[in-house]
């Protein structure tokens, strides 16, 4: 009902806020766009479910998200795909994945200081109601 629309609402404004935050950060550039296949020609034979900032700032808009916790799991992707695509020691695999540990620990640390316990249970209700 008009409620859950409203909480849904403030959810997709949550969430926008916290990507677009992230797109801004320079660290995460490489995170901003799906990883172009012309540069990397065997990403897709590696990662099977590719991920990316305005990716999620897409899914926000279509209403794919529900809980802070499916935003989570699609938001994860991106730096748990940087760290399986770039496993080696050598200085840029070594880069990218500091970066993609700052990208996890960014959004852990924004969730913990914003997102109030009780609205994602009430998230997770509607979400179990439908
Ligand atoms: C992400 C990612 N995962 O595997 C790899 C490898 C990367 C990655 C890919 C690229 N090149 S790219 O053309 O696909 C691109 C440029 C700008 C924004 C988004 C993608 C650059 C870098 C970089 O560190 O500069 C990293």
């Amino acid at each position: 009902e008009e409620q859950e629309e409203d909480v849904l609402r403030e959810l997709r404004l949550f969430l926008r806020n916290v990507t677009e935050r992230l797109s801004l950060d320079r660290r995460f550039k490489a995170f901003t766009r799906p990883v172009d296949i012309e540069e990397v020609p065997d990403y897709l034979m590696v990662i099977k479910k590719p991920m990316d900032l305005s990716t999620l700032l897409t899914n926000i808009d279509e209403h794919k998200y529900v809980t802070v916790s499916e935003f989570m799991l699609d938001a994860d992707l991106i730096w748990q795909n940087a760290l399986e695509y770039n496993p080696d020691s050598d200085p840029m695999d070594r880069h990218i994945r500091h970066r993609a540990c700052a990208l996890k620990d960014t959004v852990r640390a924004i969730l913990r200081d914003e997102l109030d316990e009780d609205f994602e249970r009430v998230c997770e209700e509607i979400k179990e109601s439908r």
